[in-house]
């Protein structure tokens, strides 16, 4: 029997709406049913979102065998059999199978199985506590809308840029041959990663970069120890430079980058990798007082700002706190312990520091690692970030190739290791790794600054010999002297 208006309106009615079924959205509904909430994720593309499809899965997929054979290069015994090319289509292959095909059913059943109910296509606020889906279905949330819509590439404003239809982070990951010249605009993450991956893969590769280096939001030394190992790689690094113009005669044919030194460089593949824009220019924030096209302002519950109600959230990249899939899913944490509470009723939050509502990592201790040859991983705050905020530190680096774990490790291993110390409380508020194989040593430190461990409590962490981690007992040994 089709249902009636009235029955259809009330299958339609959710405790939770999630817009948006990248890692977020996914994590938001799951927290809010696992509170005992009933929740419905709208989704235009494929359940998984940027970051299964087109961003972390596909490009680790591709840097993991650059790091793999980097690494049996200064491996004595190993060298010779790991100095060899690619193997392209295998390393593609494997790509391939790591993004499910750009396919979504394993993810579909997941939802199915959690009991979160998917509705396929574009939503759009109407309203408070209102979505509409592709202009027809009509979605109400009894207690929350979380916007969980991700980013986008953006493409500055160069003349020809556009109609030269460049690689953004989505095709450089999901291209199915190498580019036999390629140029990268952009020394952000993304810029390094991919000039890493795809020279390794075959092509020629020149990183323009604006600035004067590399991963600029890093302790200044990650940018030159990656730089220089991509100069090493064959990689065509030019800084300080800006692109003027860019001409793309015929589509499929080469493309001429120009400078505003009037240098001209042709390529076959330009990738514009020159960060994100929040994908809300259309989906109806006009509707609830907010600007099409903005990031969301969000409490440290991730609530927006500027709402009446309390019922909008703004969760993951959208709200522009810190653009990685881990830390969108912590938000997504809090976000669904925020939204049961109040949905319960719960008088007050646990919103204070390190609160079970607040999502203060945001603020304190944001992880990241850049798959580059070597790695790059830090957390917390810069030397520089540290200065500007106030803070009375400490700064102590170490070389990493002085270890006796990553001598072992690599042959002529090269990194370095920084800790920042607020001398106040003598706590870490800061750390950076860059070497091979540090990525898992990132979460020791991680531990270290959420936990505001006492360094004279860290001195009893013990390092096991020899590996990599005895780093730590350099640093605290050089810092009490
Ligand atoms: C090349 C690249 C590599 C990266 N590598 C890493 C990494 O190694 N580690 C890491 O932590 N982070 C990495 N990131 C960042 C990571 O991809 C993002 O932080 C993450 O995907 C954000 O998750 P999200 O759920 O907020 O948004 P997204 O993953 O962007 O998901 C948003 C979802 O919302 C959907 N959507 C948008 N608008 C609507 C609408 N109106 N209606 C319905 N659905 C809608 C989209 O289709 C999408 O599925 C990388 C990013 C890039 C570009
Ligand atoms: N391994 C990881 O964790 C990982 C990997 C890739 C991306 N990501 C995330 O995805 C997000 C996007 O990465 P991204 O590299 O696109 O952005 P980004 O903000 O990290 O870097 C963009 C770079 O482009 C430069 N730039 C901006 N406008 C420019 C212009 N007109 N001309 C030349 N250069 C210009 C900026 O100065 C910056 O250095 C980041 O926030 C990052 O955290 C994470």
């Amino acid at each position: 029997m089709a249902a009636t208006d009235a029955t259809r309106a009330a299958d339609e009615a959710y405790d939770v709406i999630v817009l948006g079924a990248g890692p977020t959205g996914e994590n938001v509904a799951d927290r809010a049913h696992a509170a005992g909430l009933s929740a419905v994720v709208v989704e235009s593309e494929l359940v998984g979102g940027e970051c299964s499809y087109w961003a972390c899965m596909p490009s680790k997929a591709l840097l993991r065998p650059v790091a793999a054979r980097a690494e049996g290069r200064r491996v004595p015994g190993l060298k010779d059999a790991a100095d060899v090319p690619l193997d392209v289509p295998a390393v593609l292959a494997h790509r391939d199978a790591f993004t499910s095909y750009w396919k979504d059913d394993g993810q579909v059943r997941w939802l199915d199985s959690s009991g979160i109910d998917l509705v396929r296509g574009h939503g759009r606020l109407a309203g408070p506590r209102r979505v509409v889906v592709d202009g027809g279905r009509v979605l109400t949330a009894r207690h929350a809308v979380a916007v969980c819509t991700g980013s986008r590439a953006v493409l500055p404003p160069v003349p020809g840029l556009a109609e030269a239809r460049p690689w953004t982070s989505r095709e450089a990951t999901s291209a199915k041959a190498a580019p036999g010249r390629l140029v990268v605009v952009g020394g952000g993450v993304v810029g390094v990663e991919m000039a890493t991956a795809w020279r390794a893969l075959g092509s020629s590769v020149t990183l323009l970069v604006r600035g004067d280096g590399l991963l600029p939001r890093m302790e200044p030394f990650a940018g030159h120890l990656v730089a220089e190992s991509l100069a090493e790689a064959g990689v065509f690094l030019r800084t300080g430079v800006e692109v003027r113009e860019v001409r793309r005669e015929a589509p499929g044919g080469p493309v001429t980058v120009r400078l505003d030194s009037d240098d001209e460089i042709v390529a076959d593949e330009l990738l514009i990798a020159t960060g994100r824009a929040p994908r809300t220019e259309d989906i109806g924030l006009d509707t609830v007082g907010l600007t099409a096209g903005s990031w969301l302002d969000v409490d440290d519950s991730l609530r927006v700002t500027g709402v009446t109600g309390g019922w909008l959230y703004g969760v993951g990249d959208v709200n522009h706190r810190a653009l990685l899939t881990h830390q969108g899913k912590y938000q997504a944490r809090i976000a669904g312990a925020a939204i049961s509470a109040r949905a319960r009723g719960v008088p007050i939050l646990e919103s204070d520091r390190w609160g079970a509502h607040a999502a203060t990592a945001d603020h304190l201790a944001v992880p990241q690692v850049v798959f580059t040859d070597p790695e790059a991983a830090s957390v917390g705050l810069t030397a520089a970030a540290a200065e500007r905020a106030g803070y009375r530190t400490r700064v102590i680096d170490q070389d990493l190739g002085a270890v006796a774990g990553a001598s072992l490790y690599a042959d002529g291993y090269r990194g370095r290791a920084r800790m920042v110390v607020d001398l106040d409380r003598e706590v870490l508020l800061g750390v950076t790794f860059v070497g091979s194989g540090i990525a898992e040593l990132l979460h020791s430190a991680t531990v270290a600054v959420a936990g505001e461990v006492p360094l004279e409590r860290l001195w009893h962490a013990v390092p096991s010999y020899p590996t990599i981690s005895e780093v730590w007992l350099r640093l605290l040994e050089a810092y009490r002297g």
